[in-house]
């Protein structure tokens, strides 16, 4: 079991050169501004279960990474894994827990560059106390689940970055951790790739229980493998299954979007006081509209829409990436959809 007990974390502020005589007043003068990265998180995991943290570039996502791995001493708060402080007991779970840096690429260091796929596992199995026959089961079972096979003897040096990233996500198979911290697992990887990880964390889950915190601004990601999930951005915003959260918001009467594709031409004043928003425009002989509207305003839509000669229609139906968009407000999101 996972614990955040009121997690908070304010880096220091950086610091300029005290040679500058503006700098060296800002400093003698009020103390500066702390650079807030977590304030007051409160969750809890359980046993067995795939928890996304999932929040938008500077949320914070890394720093809980790294306080679990005891990189960052919080401010204030606790962070208990399987009933340990993760920063003063970090001894008692330091094997018992692993980490992916996905967004950090220097961690790949890990690996030698001039030493084939296998034997860069073996040594790290070794490394885990991991006995050799057993080492060598999870390492051919790693690289069959992640379609690494043919690269078992190739040197990691002649590997391509997806590749690399796939035999680090190899790690857990063979290491087989009770935590596993995964901490934007997939952000280089292509939609190909990403699904092999994607049902690589599956497995994990599902074979050996392992619990599992995964950070991800992905929310296609998080609404694919997490059971439940955390939007937070430094301050917890919403918490619960991907499903509950979608549903949530929907009763909420988000704001929908029909995509509509019909022959001749369109009143838009007919869609007046039910329409929030609509837009018109002709392409190919036929006349396109998107409508924004109202959950609950949908079926007077539809019955204006029986007047009309309607040759297509596309409801798009609500994400946790809608329901992401409404939290942050849209300027977060398309700093995340850009990055
Ligand atoms: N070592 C550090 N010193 C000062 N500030 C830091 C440090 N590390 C992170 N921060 C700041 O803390 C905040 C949270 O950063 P963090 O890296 O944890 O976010 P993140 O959610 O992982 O972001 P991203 O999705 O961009 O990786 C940001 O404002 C960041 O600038």
């Amino acid at each position: 079991m996972i614990e955040s007990v009121n997690l908070t974390k304010f880096y220091p502020p950086p610091i300029k050169s005290l040679f500058d005589l503006k700098s060296l007043r800002d400093f003698l003068g009020k103390p500066r501004e702390k650079i807030p990265a977590l304030i007051d998180l409160n969750f809890k995991v359980r046993e067995g279960e795939i928890f996304g943290l999932l929040g938008p570039n500077g949320a914070g996502k890394t720093t809980f990474c790294k306080i679990a791995n005891a990189l960052v001493i919080p401010t204030r708060g606790n962070l208990y894994i399987n009933g340990h402080d993760s920063v003063r007991e970090h001894d008692k779970i330091k094997g018992r827990i692993f980490t992916i840096f996905g967004g950090e690429r220097d961690l790949f260091g890990l690996f030698q560059w001039r030493v084939s796929v296998e034997k860069n596992l073996k040594f790290i199995a070794e490394l885990w106390g991991i006995p050799k026959a057993e080492a060598e089961k999870r390492i051919n079972y790693a690289l069959e689940l992640l379609n690494l096979k043919e690269k078992r003897n190739e040197w990691y040096q002649k590997l391509s970055a997806g590749m690399r990233q796939k035999v680090y996500l190899a790690l857990p198979l063979i290491i087989q951790p009770e935590v596993l911290i995964l901490d934007e697992p997939t952000v280089y990887l292509d939609v190909f790739t990403k699904r092999e990880v994607w049902s690589a964390i599956l497995e994990l889950s599902k074979e050996f229980g392992t619990t599992i915190i995964l950070t991800t601004h992905n929310l296609n990601e998080a609404e694919a493998l997490c059971d439940r999930v955390l939007i937070f951005n430094k301050k917890k915003i919403a918490e619960g299954k991907p499903r509950e959260l979608i549903e949530k918001f929907q009763a909420l009467k988000m704001e929908r979007k029909l995509l509509v594709k019909l022959r001749g031409k369109v009143e838009t004043s007919d869609f007046n006081g039910i329409a929030e928003k609509i837009k018109v425009y002709s392409q190919n002989g036929f006349t396109y509209l998107e409508i924004y509207t109202k959950q609950d305003r949908l079926k007077d839509i539809l019955a204006i829409l029986t007047n009309y000669e309607v040759v297509d229609l596309q409801n798009e139906t609500i994400t946790l990436e809608d329901v992401f968009k409404k939290l942050l407000g849209d300027e977060n999101v398309k700093r995340v959809k850009s990055n």
